[in-house]
């Protein structure tokens, strides 16, 4: 069998250029809202009772290429739409929006025996060995399925590429015969990439392949894939959470926040210089599920926002701890720094009820922003603030604290340029002449 990719004739590809390119790939979900809260009754209408369905927007206009043999991670919190973007880029799953290029061909042109061929030749491993394998065949049957689904080799031929694929992963050919639980974890996984690697492919996506294995298993497993790829020309999309599983294998590296990616770029100048708050904000922390408790505090406070209503303009802007001084204000030295940690601590309920004077020196050292911009501060604080004059026609605190963040976020985080523009931007990189692509605005 061959190594290295192949030069494809029939497609005019030449193993040299681009070999994925993926240009405003998107997909949508649609799906009902909630179990009751969606389902409306009009009898009016036949049928009386509708539900109502909401966009799930996993993947929004994503862009990227990857070159033959390079491995790009593919990194972000759960949820954000790493799985669905590797899905739709085997077609798995059908883009709502978009194009992909594999060797140079859009996918979604290709049709019978192209799109069959193009199949082989893109392969997917998932994060759980142990489902993905079916318990009632042999070790032999798994990793023989795809090629006889693909017409590859004859009985003969399929059973000795078997044999040599499992030595190529490091189990015993012995195994053939063998049923997938009596393996290990770690093992299974092996199974599992012999049977990716039978149709040999030229692309696979890994979706968090090592996850589920002991750190101690997920080195060597990692290392096997490093040495197929090279032994079998392979490119890989790798898909992970853990941050030192992406360091370990990928060329360059790809953050995703809320079905965008955020950053880009080789994997040194990655880790050795994040220019997204979202990446350094990964790479600074994980993840605390209640900053309140035990005075903990995460660098990445607060919830991911739903990829059903994902914030306008930048889509980390309402996590962001830098976000960005609306320009109509006239802002005095450090009055805006000020101003946005008190419009997080409001909206996060960080602080209790205090009187003004104390929240005035708490936040601002005692002297609040100038012009209107200070005006807005001691609305929200005088909404706050435990002696706050009665009569207002407002009883439950709660109501304060919302109307308070209200206004704070409508004329300050709704203003900046984060929530108005999307960002997009190309950098010079310290390490490494490759591209540096940030989409914070804070590079404008
Ligand atoms: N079939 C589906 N129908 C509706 N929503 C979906 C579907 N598949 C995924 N989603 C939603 O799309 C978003 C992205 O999910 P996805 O699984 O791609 O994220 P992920 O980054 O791979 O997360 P994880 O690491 O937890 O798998 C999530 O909000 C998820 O709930």
């Amino acid at each position: 069998m061959s190594s290295g990719i192949r030069l494809d004739e029939e497609s005019g590809y030449d193993g040299e250029e681009t070999l994925l390119e993926l240009e405003g790939v998107t997909k949508y979900f649609a799906q009902e809202s909630g179990l009751l809260a969606g389902v409306e009754f009009d009898p009016s209408q036949f049928p009386p009772i509708s539900v109502d369905r909401e966009t799930v927007k996993a993947v929004d206009d994503v862009s990227l290429e990857i070159q033959p043999g390079e491995t790009l991670g593919l990194v972000g919190e759960s949820g954000c739409g790493k799985s669905t973007l590797g899905r739709t880029v085997l077609r798995l799953l059908e883009p709502t929006d978009g194009d992909i290029y594999f060797k140079g061909e859009n996918l979604a042109d290709l049709g019978g025996e192209e799109l069959r061929r193009t199949r082989s030749d893109m392969q997917m491993i998932f994060q759980d060995p142990q489902s993905s394998l079916d318990p009632r065949m042999k070790v032999g049957q798994i990793i023989e399925e795809p090629m006889g689904a693909h017409d590859m080799l004859d009985d003969e031929g399929r059973e000795a590429r078997a044999k040599h694929l499992l030595e190529k992963v490091g189990l015993d050919p012995r195994h053939y015969n063998r049923f997938p639980h009596a393996f290990s974890g770690g093992q299974r996984q092996r199974i599992n990439l012999a049977r990716a690697l039978s149709v040999d492919p030229d692309f696979v996506v890994c979706d968090e392949p090592v996850s589920a294995l002991d750190v101690s298993i997920q080195a060597q497993v990692l290392n096997t894939m490093e040495e197929l790829q090279e032994e079998f020309g392979l490119t890989f999309l790798f898909i992970a959470h853990d941050l030192s599983v992406i360091r370990h294998i990928s060329d360059r590296v790809a953050v995703m926040y809320l079905g965008h990616i955020v950053e880009l770029a080789e994997k040194e100048e990655l880790f050795e210089n994040p220019q997204h708050p979202y990446t350094r904000a990964l790479l600074e922390s994980i993840p605390v599920p209640d900053p309140r408790e035990n005075g903990a505090r995460g660098v990445l406070e607060g919830e991911v926002p739903s990829p059903v209503d994902p914030p306008s303009g930048c889509r980390f802007r309402t996590r962001c701890p830098r976000l960005i001084a609306p320009d109509e204000y006239d802002w005095g030295d450090g009055e805006w720094e000020r101003t946005r940690a008190f419009m997080r601590a409001v909206k996060r309920r960080t602080f209790e009820p205090m009187p003004a004077a104390e929240i005035r020196t708490e936040f601002f050292d005692g002297s609040l922003p100038r012009g209107e911009a200070g005006s807005i501060v001691e609305a929200a604080i005088d909404l706050v603030a435990a002696d706050r004059e009665a009569g207002d026609g407002v009883d439950d605190e709660t109501d304060h604290w919302e109307a308070a963040t209200e206004l704070l976020l409508e004329s300050f985080a709704e203003r900046s340029i984060c929530a108005r523009e999307r960002p997009a931007y190309e950098l010079e990189a310290e390490y490494g002449d490759g591209e540096h692509l940030a989409a914070c605005h804070l590079h404008r």
